[in-house]
């Protein structure tokens, strides 16, 4: 890899060492190439830069690490390390609000660049890696491991796949009920342990440069007989025994059935979600962060990966806000609606839920609060209502559009093939052109909204921004016991108790009203 001179050490002190530069697009790609295996469409593949399922939106992720070199983007997006490396600016803990300010911008910089479509760039998990690191020490034996990995994913850039929930298997039983199905350790050996079951879904998994592999029981966490599923490690993507299965390819979808004009987002920002079976697995030691112990994995979530994550999502999702706005404002006067009152009134109402997200995510920072090792977590409260309302939010918006532009989105021709025809091209330039824009600009736009909210990516898209920070029951349960475990309840309750001590059965106890008379025979005036 490349190396520059540092021109902004956050040692604070200018120094000429040579800086190692982050990989760039063309590394990152390369790495990919690694013999993973991930099943698909009835057949092993692995080589995702190659195959039509995958290559497209891995390039898009291959901007990504080719923005971190760009002059003009480089110092919003990276800083450099006390090792001397350059990097993302979210994978630092964060000392000041100013660390947040500028991490805020970062994840922005790079949301923008796929319109917030990539929920899961390795910024995301810089959140995962900067909370495991800055609690090192709550996990015990295994603190050297969470600090070196959190050195090398920083360092590298690495994209880390994250896979916390087990699949939907029966509900109704505890883990140790469902040995056949939820992933656990079934052996120990000298030099690691092996695991065997699988795990729900992973977002960006194809693209992923390293798996780590934890445990989320939505509300309430694992008991503590239930330690063969209490595990936490690192794992590459290749590892014997690891095996992704994939959803249907909106890309490859695409690519069967129309062209980037038919499909702007599904073509090139579909992150992948793969399920992950775990064949019997081999995890050397240098790899667990947590073993046999449900204390340390239910931690995780709330001890600072809830507040960072959700930190990171509010960014992105502010940004994917911004765009829907836009689209939003250029169909309706494309159209001649915005005109209208009520178009109007719809319009503001979705950029008013944009300023709300955003406004969320400023207090985040503008109330950011220690966390484990002294650092600085953005606010818990703010981050757990983003979860609450973002999934409420995106689906409301997609009801405006419905709402809005109804039957505009079915005047859509069958494909960019219909305009390189003169024949239709002439029919379609007369009658299918807007007011503010040709026929072409306009089934453009469309074709963006379309693919937004009502395609395969779009439904894929709808169940992701409601669920992926949890299930809407455990979204709002979260919610109460954070509010519990942070003395926000108690706060709460004592408001009512003081409202309730300034009076009795006998009157106001309090001499500010209890110096008033007391005249039940107050006259009550009636006009
Ligand atoms: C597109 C997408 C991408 C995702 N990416 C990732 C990823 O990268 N990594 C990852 O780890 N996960 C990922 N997930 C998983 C995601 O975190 C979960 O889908 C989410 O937490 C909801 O879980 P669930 O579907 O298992 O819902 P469930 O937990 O099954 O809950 C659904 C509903 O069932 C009821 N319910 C379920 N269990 C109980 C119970 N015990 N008691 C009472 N009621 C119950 C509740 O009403 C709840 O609202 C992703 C999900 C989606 C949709």
């Amino acid at each position: 890899m490349s190396t520059s001179t540092n021109p902004q050490a956050d040692t604070g002190v200018a120094s000429p060492a040579d800086v190692k530069e982050p990989p760039t697009g063309a590394e990152f790609l390369e790495s990919l190439r690694d013999g993973r295996v991930i099943y698909f469409d009835g057949e092993e593949i692995n080589d995702v830069t190659t195959h039509p399922a995958f290559a497209t939106s891995a390039r898009s992720y291959a901007r990504m690490y080719d923005s971190l070199h760009d002059p003009k983007r480089r110092d919003v997006l990276t800083y450099v390390t006390e090792r001397n490396t350059r990097t993302h600016k979210f994978y630092k803990m964060a000392e000041t609000k100013e660390d947040l300010y500028q991490a805020r911008d970062a994840i922005a910089e790079w949301a923008r660049m796929n319109f917030g479509a990539l929920s899961r760039g390795p910024d995301y998990k810089a959140a995962l890696v900067a909370s495991l690191a800055a609690d090192a020490d709550f996990y015990g034996e295994y603190a050297g491991n969470v600090r070196r990995w959190y050195e090398k994913v920083t360092d590298e850039v690495a994209f880390v796949n994250l896979s916390l929930l087990n699949p939907a298997g029966d509900r109704s039983k505890r883990p140790a009920e469902q040995r056949d199905v939820y992933m656990h350790v079934v052996k120990e050996r000298e030099d690691g342990i092996v695991v065997r079951g699988a795990r729900m879904i992973s977002t960006g998994a194809a693209f992923s440069q390293v798996t780590y592999v934890s445990q989320y029981i939505p509300a309430g966490g694992l008991a503590d007989d239930e330690a063969d599923f209490a595990l936490g490690f690192f794992l590459p993507m290749n590892a014997p025994g690891v095996k992704f299965i994939g959803r249907g390819s909106y890309e490859s979808l695409a690519k069967k059935v129309g062209s980037p004009f038919d499909y702007p987002l599904s073509s090139r920002f579909d992150e992948s979600d793969l399920g992950l079976v775990f064949d019997d697995v081999f995890v050397p030691w240098e790899n667990v962060t947590a073993y046999r112990s449900p204390e340390a994995v239910n931690g995780l979530f709330s001890r600072g990966f809830a507040q960072r994550f959700t930190f990171h999502a509010a960014v992105r999702t502010a940004v994917k806000l911004d765009f829907i706005c836009g689209l939003l404002l250029k169909a309706t006067e494309m159209q001649g609606m915005s005109g209208f009152r009520g178009v109007q009134a719809q319009v503001g109402e979705l950029i008013g839920l944009r300023h709300g997200i955003w406004g969320l995510n400023a207090g985040m920072i503008a109330d950011a609060h220690p966390g484990p090792g002294g650092y600085l977590l953005p606010n818990t409260e703010y981050g757990m209502q983003w979860r609450q309302i973002y999934g409420e939010t995106f689906t409301k918006a997609r009801t405006v559009f419905l709402n809005i532009l109804a039957g505009s989105f079915i005047q859509i021709p069958s494909s960019a093939k219909d305009f390189k025809n003169p024949v239709i091209r002439g029919y379609l330039d007369q009658y299918w052109k807007a007011s503010k824009g040709t026929a072409e600009e306009r089934v453009k736009l469309m074709r963006i909204i379309w693919d937004m909210f009502s395609t395969e990516f779009g439904g894929r898209t709808e169940i992701h921004e409601r669920t992926f920070a949890g299930s809407y029951e455990a979204n709002r349960i979260e919610t109460w016991s954070a509010a519990e475990h942070r003395g926000l309840s108690d706060q709460f309750r004592s408001m009512v108790d003081e409202c309730m001590s300034q009076y009795d059965l006998d009157g106001f106890t309090d001499p500010a009203w209890s110096s008033v008379p007391w005249t039940t025979n107050a006259p009550v005036a009636i006009q």
